[in-house]
């Protein structure tokens, strides 16, 4: 375990980093409410690779991200079977204190979101949460460099997080995200509300931070998960029967997904048939 998260003493049950796999959800059903929304999708995300989430509209996707670190949890009606393991251990367990779950598998969402607070305690929030110990001025400054904003912040820490271009607003997120040394980070849609230079700012510094980070990615840009995913896992919507179910299809290297679908319906999504 890093210094960093010795520092910060889980308040539950002990929920740390063992073993080499990172999370294995196996997610059978998936409801919100009487709703079936998502069904048989077993999606691995593997250490140090970027693992790219693609397909339709209401497939699934972003519930299937969010259940990864109980992000869910905040919807009264969702419900699942199956497991989410993280190095092995429950995410689910009795005894797991959720805000541990999201110390160690942070998020990054849609729209940039900093809280109405400097860009200062935006990033150090999580540090504070966790009652972090050690050097927290330290830690934010490693943060900002990180998250390739560190020189254009320096001089204004102490103004808002909100006084921010869209893009350094998701940077200074993906700065708060990545304080508390998460072990695993994951991002919906990170780029969607950002002009093409920002995204490219964004896709770059994904690559970057997988060398440290496990990375988990929503996207509904195929070329972005051709540039950025090792992995990808295509979802489709099942229709018979009148509902609207998601399902995994298929997962594979980015590549094989891109140039060599094993499934129909894979080829006509990466072709652009159906979108
Ligand atoms: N809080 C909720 N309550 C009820 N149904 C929900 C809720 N969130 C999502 N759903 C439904 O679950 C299904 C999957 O939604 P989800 O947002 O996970 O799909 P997605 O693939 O990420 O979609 P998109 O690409 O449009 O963002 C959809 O039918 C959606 O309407």
């Amino acid at each position: 375990m890093s210094a960093t998260a010795e520092a910060m003493a889980p308040r539950a049950a002990a929920f740390s980093p063992i073993g080499d796999a990172v999370i294995d959800c196996q997610l059978q059903k998936v409801f919100y409410g009487d709703f079936l929304a998502v069904r048989n999708s077993h999606v691995p995300i593997e250490k140090g690779k970027i693992t790219g989430f693609i397909g339709p509209s209401g497939c699934g996707k972003s519930t299937v991200l969010r259940s990864l670190n109980r992000m869910n949890d905040l919807i009264p009606s969702f419900r699942f079977e199956g497991h989410v393991k993280y190095h092995g251990q429950d995410v689910y367990g009795k005894t797991v204190d959720p805000v541990v779950v999201r110390r160690y598998i942070g998020m990054v969402f849609q729209q940039p979101n900093p809280f109405s607070m400097s860009i200062y305690d935006n990033v150090a929030f999580g540090l504070r949460l966790n009652r972090y110990k050690g050097d927290v001025e330290e830690r934010v400054q490693k943060a900002l460099e990180r998250a390739a904003l560190w020189k254009e912040v320096k001089d204004k820490l102490n103004k808002s997080g909100l006084s921010l271009s869209g893009g350094q607003q998701q940077r200074l997120c993906i700065a708060r995200a990545i304080a508390t040394e998460p072990d695993v980070l994951l991002m919906d849609e990170p780029c969607s509300a950002l002009d093409p230079i920002a995204t490219r700012q964004v896709e770059q510094l994904m690559l970057e931070l997988k060398e440290r980070y496990t990375v988990a990615l929503v996207t509904h840009n195929m070329q972005q998960a051709t540039r950025v995913a090792d992995t990808t896992a295509f979802f489709g919507v099942d229709i018979s029967g009148g509902g609207r179910t998601g399902y995994l299809v298929e997962m594979g290297e980015t590549r094989q997904i891109f140039q060599d679908p094993q499934e129909e319906l894979t080829k006509q999504y990466v072709s652009g048939e159906f979108s």
